[in-house]
């Protein structure tokens, strides 16, 4: 059984005590209520070294939101996938829809973010999902599939075992238009067939896919109740503990 995870992604959002003040009352609900679901937050790379130190990894994991394409060196304002790791933090969000749009991210360059996460045995939470134009295209099945092999096709395959998917559709991100959850779950399956058909059914039986996009309290436990749904990236409802805890608890 793949096991349920609840990410909140919580974006350029929260100053330093906010942040940090969350992310320790998150730990200490999580570890008074033991929750199903392993809980992952991606807060500012700023403040991810001191959210570690205060919590306890047993209990709540942290993301960075972005990793750098390259190595090491002179690459400004980059953090490289071995930084991540000197400090001690397991998974990235990569290819997440507002850096494809607002940096130009494209296929190529989230596939090199891929490989740096492997390399440094991180676990990417890799993000697909089409635009309001190509879902209202009947075109979104093809964008997704096109998405995911142009990135896994360039990895090693032993690694994709370490790989967490994200569908986000991209009308549904801060919109409070959430996919249905008959919607959410056809592209799921689909994303489930894709890797079947090109990884084998091993890697598309094990593999998490995360459905993000406008969950909150009220819908999470029935998105998440649909059979290929393993859970969510949360953005907005992230942010408040209240709503998040009910999020995490509707993930079972
Ligand atoms: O982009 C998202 C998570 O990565 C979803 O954001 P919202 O939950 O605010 O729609």
């Amino acid at each position: 059984m793949r096991k349920k995870i609840v990410a909140g992604n919580w974006k350029m959002n929260l100053l330093f005590e906010e942040a940090l003040k969350l992310a320790s009352d998150l730990n200490g609900w999580i570890a008074d209520n033991l929750p199903e679901a392993e809980v992952i937050i991606a807060p500012s790379a700023i403040y991810l070294q001191t959210i570690l130190e205060n919590i306890d990894e047993q209990y709540l994991k942290v993301a960075s939101q972005d990793v750098s394409a390259y190595e090491s060196g002179a690459y400004t304002g980059d953090i490289s996938a071995k930084q991540l790791d000197s400090i001690g933090l397991d998974f990235s969000l990569v290819g997440h829809s507002e850096r494809r749009e607002y940096q130009k991210e494209d296929d190529d360059l989230l596939a090199k973010k891929l490989q740096q996460l492997f390399q440094n045995q991180l676990y990417p939470i890799f993000c697909v999902g089409e635009k309001l134009e190509e879902r209202e295209a009947n075109q979104h099945f093809e964008v997704i599939e096109r998405q995911i092999l142009n990135v896994l096709k360039q990895q090693a395959p032993e690694n994709l075992s370490k790989l967490i998917i994200a569908y986000e559709p991209v009308w549904a991100i801060g919109t409070g238009k959430t996919a249905t959850p008959a919607q959410a779950q056809e592209v799921h399956a689909h994303i489930r067939k894709v890797i079947e058909t090109h990884f084998g059914s091993e890697l598309a039986i094990s593999t998490p896919i995360l459905y993000g996009g406008s969950v909150n309290a009220s819908n999470a436990e029935e998105l998440f109740s649909q059979p290929d749904i393993d859970g969510g990236l949360v953005g907005g409802a992230s942010l408040k503990l209240e709503d998040f805890t009910q999020i995490i608890l509707a993930a079972k």
